[in-house]
């Protein structure tokens, strides 16, 4: 029995007729024709995208464009790529287009020249199947900027950060109470992490999630394990990568990887968390009414579902919500471990960060908020740690609305951008000596004295700039500087097992904030007054 298939290729039509009667040789020319199809639709696309004047880049394979050169750390890929096809570069990744900056200039151009255009973000499956509706990787429109100004005013705002440092006061005194408990080598980012989540989750939430569930408070317990766990899955199924993120011809219902069912299963465990604490929450408010000064982010959050002038979703709000949470735990805390791992890989920088604490702050009192901005070489390891170990080495992607052009090149609609801003912060051109950490640089008199990493200077950039820029930066900055000198003040820090210095392992490890690879281990010995331990 023979089979016949009818291919529309261009304008011609063609008749296959296959002469084999088994199902395995019919498969196999079921296959063929797809990988004929898909072929004519490649090559048509970079027939159409030929005559166009893209920036240069690598040549595409057929299909997987140039997929296989990204490797397991595509920044650090991108950036040699860079050096070959210059700042301005362009790759075909699968089906879609690409444009790669890897300069201060090229990345002021698309963030801040070109802001509004590159203001929108691609669709990736696992943002549709997890968080449908939010603030971070959809398109802004009014009611997402609404709410973008919401959080910043109650969250992240001089007057909110005012009115929460009692919660950052309490679990500085948590934390320096458990780790002076500690007599051996510690994994430092545990502390970082059970530190900034509580602060974050009091903040948010009004939960303190991490260190209680001691006894025999089940509840809680259970509660603490189960929002690690989505932290934990969030992170790693937002880091993966989707064939139906790169390929348009995968159809909707076909799971190649498993990952759609994983979303799936992901979204309905956050749904879940989500209306316990709501339900939690609302009845505590009912019990307990509260004073206007005494809400916290999630009383304003679900006000915004009775306001009047944006149609807001319960949706939108949980998106919000699990944005805030994503987005202000794993990022200040590997920062801050990274910063911890250079001071210690570097015994000059410990020594002047010490000499300043000493002068600033003394033996008597742990730091506080308001030393910060006399700490200024503590600041320096701040920017220093984020030029070198960017948390988003490619920033958030973005893409093109409309075609336009740059520098002389064509830039087609929904072009995706990556800001390969570990690349500008290790660019020769712009940093001298780039591998070497060097707070110095950032001094008076220095040459970058002057660069700030708010978004006005294209050469650090750690938060993004223009409309998609960091919501959270100022809080990020505060809780970075905050925990890492009362680190720093508070415990004579050494490594264990004879380890020296320069034998720390630096390797990038793979995750969606660019974590260590080895994360570090250290012994701590408190070095200040014993009652400033038994908070
Ligand atoms: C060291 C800590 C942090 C770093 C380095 C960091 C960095 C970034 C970067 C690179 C982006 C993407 C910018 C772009 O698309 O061009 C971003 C977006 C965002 N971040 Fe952060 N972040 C940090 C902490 C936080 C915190 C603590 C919060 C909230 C409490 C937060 C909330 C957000 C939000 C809401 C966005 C999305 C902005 C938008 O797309 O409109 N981040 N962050």
């Amino acid at each position: 029995m023979g089979t016949r298939l009818y291919l529309q290729l261009g304008k011609e039509s063609h008749c296959l007729e296959l002469k084999t009667s088994t199902m395995a040789s019919t498969s196999a020319a079921l296959l063929l024709v797809a990988v004929a199809l898909l072929v004519v639709h490649v090559s048509r696309q970079l027939f159409k995208q030929h005559k166009l004047n893209l920036p240069p880049g690598p040549t595409p394979l057929p299909i997987i464009g140039s997929l296989h050169l990204l490797g397991t750390h595509p920044h650090q890929s991108l950036a040699g790529l860079a050096q070959k096809y210059g700042p301005v570069m362009s790759i075909q990744l699968g089906q879609k287009t690409y444009v790669v900056a890897t300069s201060p200039e090229v990345a002021q151009e698309f963030l801040k020249v070109q802001d509004a255009n590159f203001s929108s973000r691609p669709q990736l499956r696992s943002i549709e199947l997890i968080v449908p509706q939010d603030i971070v990787f959809h398109d802004i429109t009014p009611v997402t900027s609404h709410l973008r100004k919401v959080l910043v005013s109650e969250l992240t705002s001089a007057k909110r950060l005012e009115a929460s440092k009692y919660i950052r006061t309490e679990e500085l005194a948590h934390m320096l109470r458990s780790i002076s408990k500690e007599t051996g080598p510690i994994q430092v980012k545990t502390f970082f992490y059970r530190m900034s989540t509580n602060i974050l989750t009091r903040m948010i939430l009004n939960k303190r999630f991490l260190c209680q569930g001691r006894g025999d408070d089940h509840n809680a317990a259970s509660e603490m394990q189960e929002f690690m766990e989505i932290i934990e899955e969030a992170g790693s199924c937002m880091g993966a990568v989707h064939l139906k993120d790169v390929f348009n011809f995968i159809p909707k219902w076909l799971d190649p990887q498993g990952l759609d069912t994983r979303f799936r299963k992901l979204k309905a465990r956050m749904d879940k968390f989500y209306m316990n604490m709501i339900n939690q929450h609302r009845e505590e408010r009912r019990k307990n009414p509260i004073s206007e000064e005494q809400k916290i982010f999630l009383d304003v959050m679900l006000e915004q579902l009775d306001n009047s002038k944006y149609e807001i979703t319960e949706e939108l709000i949980k998106g919000t919500i699990w944005n805030t949470l994503f987005g202000g735990t794993d990022t200040t805390m590997v920062t801050e471990e990274w910063a911890m791992a250079e001071v210690l890989r570097c015994p000059s920088v410990m020594k002047e960060a010490r000499s300043e604490l000493d002068r600033v702050v003394g033996s008597n009192r742990t730091v506080q908020e308001s030393d910060i901005p006399d700490l200024k070489y503590i600041q320096a390891i701040v920017k220093e740690t984020m030029r070198l170990h960017s948390i988003a080495p490619l920033l958030a992607p973005h893409q093109s609305i409309y075609a336009t052009k740059a520098f002389g090149f064509d830039i087609p609609a929904k072009t995706r951008l990556f800001v390969n801003w570990w690349g500008i912060g290790r660019d020769p051109q712009v940093w001298e000596n780039p591998l070497e950490f060097v707070p110095e640089r950032f001094l008076d008199g220095a040459p970058h004295a002057q660069t700030e990493f708010h978004g006005q200077h294209f050469e650090l950039i750690p938060f993004g700039s223009g409309r998609r820029q960091c919501t959270g930066w100022s809080f990020a900055a505060l809780t970075v500087h905050f925990q890492l000198a009362n680190f720093l003040h508070a415990f004579e820090w050494s490594l264990p097992n004879g380890l020296s210095p320069d034998m720390l392992d630096m390797a990038e490890g793979i995750g969606m904030t660019m974590p260590m690879q080895t994360p570090l281990v250290a012994i701590a010995k408190p070095r200040l007054a014993p009652h400033l331990y038994e908070g």
